[in-house]
């Protein structure tokens, strides 16, 4: 993003939240930047792409054939197409743990990642090398459009509001200064950073009807009668919309949680981007931490603004409707450095 060719031009905003969410879902689940230090992707990296979008491509069919049962036919569930990508995706994931586990061997120790803290259990919770597989993707397709899309969203609402993104930009300047990079650690100084991610997800909760879930027995909701088996979606973007519930509930106001702290993980049912009982998102928390981190990041080393010729007012904010709800337009908008040069250089980590 910081370059002298993208200096004052348009850029594709979520081109480089989605790098950023893979990388950070990858190095959390396995340890790995598939992306070298010049954004190059490696061949593994590749293939680990092509698997999401496969696998995200198959989930879509998938769900037509569910929940437009008369529509199934015009989606003939592809058992070969399934059975080839569940095949492809083991053969990656298993070199991956073989890696690890030389690695452990090695080293003699366990190195802080999901696969290793998964593959160290194995033994102790009788774990088979399917269901690490299917743990470790699940955290990667939950974890990497959800944070992606959250950000992107937030971020088309400070280019709309300029008030709020400069005065989460003064907090981060109060709080971090201008000789280095924010890290998590300040995130406990940096309230209001935390109320504009909580506000983003209230207004745009990236899976806006949470998971369906089905009903196992009959029950009345609310007044309604759902049936045994029923599939139920919970719209929770209509919720958080819903002026009963909230003060001018379409404005994007992150005071709003300074003036009220509502629980979002489930307990306080105005506001569930994470959904809520038994199959709350057990990512939640590192949820908000990866959209604050992003948040934090992009605000303290850029401003904001939008593509030249066009208004704030005139970002395009419709959905693009689906099981996770991306902006239709995706957005577009020119980042001005706001710190020093040398904080912009790529940190190597050891991961
Ligand atoms: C902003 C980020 C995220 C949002 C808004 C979000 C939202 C949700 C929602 C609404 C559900 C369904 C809850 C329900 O139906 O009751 C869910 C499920 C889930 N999420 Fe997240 N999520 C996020 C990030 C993550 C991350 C980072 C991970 C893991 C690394 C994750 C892992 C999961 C898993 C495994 C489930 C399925 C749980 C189950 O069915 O028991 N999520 N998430």
């Amino acid at each position: 993003m910081f370059s002298p060719e993208n200096n004052g031009k348009t850029l594709l905003v979520k081109k480089y939240l989605g790098a950023v969410a893979f990388n950070n879902i990858t190095r959390l689940a396995f340890g790995k930047r598939f992306v070298n230090a010049e954004g190059i992707i490696d061949e593994q990296g590749l293939e680990f792409k092509a698997i999401v979008s496969n696998g995200l491509k198959l989930g879509a069919s998938l769900a037509m054939a569910e929940h437009i049962p008369w529509l199934r036919w015009m989606f003939p569930l592809e058992e070969d197409a399934f059975a080839k990508h569940g095949a492809r995706r083991d053969r990656l994931t298993r070199a991956i743990m073989d890696e690890h586990t030389l690695a452990r061997q090695t080293s003699g120790g366990a190195k802080q990642h999901f696969v290793d803290a998964l593959l160290t259990l194995q033994e102790k919770y009788d774990l088979s090398e399917d269901t690490i597989i299917g743990l470790l993707w699940d955290m990667i397709t939950a974890g990497m459009d959800t944070t992606a899309i959250s950000v992107e969203w937030a971020m088309a609402e400070l280019i709309k509001n300029p008030r709020v993104q400069q005065k989460a930009q003064e907090e981060l300047d109060s709080v971090v200064g201008f000789e280095r990079v924010m890290t998590e650690a300040d995130f406990s100084g940096l309230p209001y950073l935390q109320c504009v991610a909580k506000e983003a997800l209230r207004l745009h909760p990236p899976t806006p009807l949470m998971l369906p879930h089905r009903a196992n027995a009959n029950v009345r909701v609310g007044g309604y009668d759902i049936p045994k088996g029923s599939n139920v979606h919970v719209n929770v973007w209509a919720i958080a919309r819903d002026p009963a519930a909230w003060k001018n509930p379409l404005e994007f106001r992150p005071e709003r949680f300074l003036e009220e702290d509502v629980d979002m993980k489930g307990h306080d049912f105005r506001l569930l981007p994470f959904g809520a009982g038994r199959r709350v998102c057990p990512g939640a928390q590192l949820g908000i931490n990866l959209v604050t981190s992003m948040l934090g990041h992009l605000l303290h080393h850029f401003c904001w603004t939008p593509p030249e010729g066009v208004k704030p007012e005139e970002i395009d904010m419709s959905e693009n409707p689906g099981l996770v709800t991306y902006m239709r337009i995706p957005l577009q908008a020119v980042a001005a450095p706001r710190l020093p040069s040398h904080l912009y250089k790529r940190v190597a980590v050891d991961i």
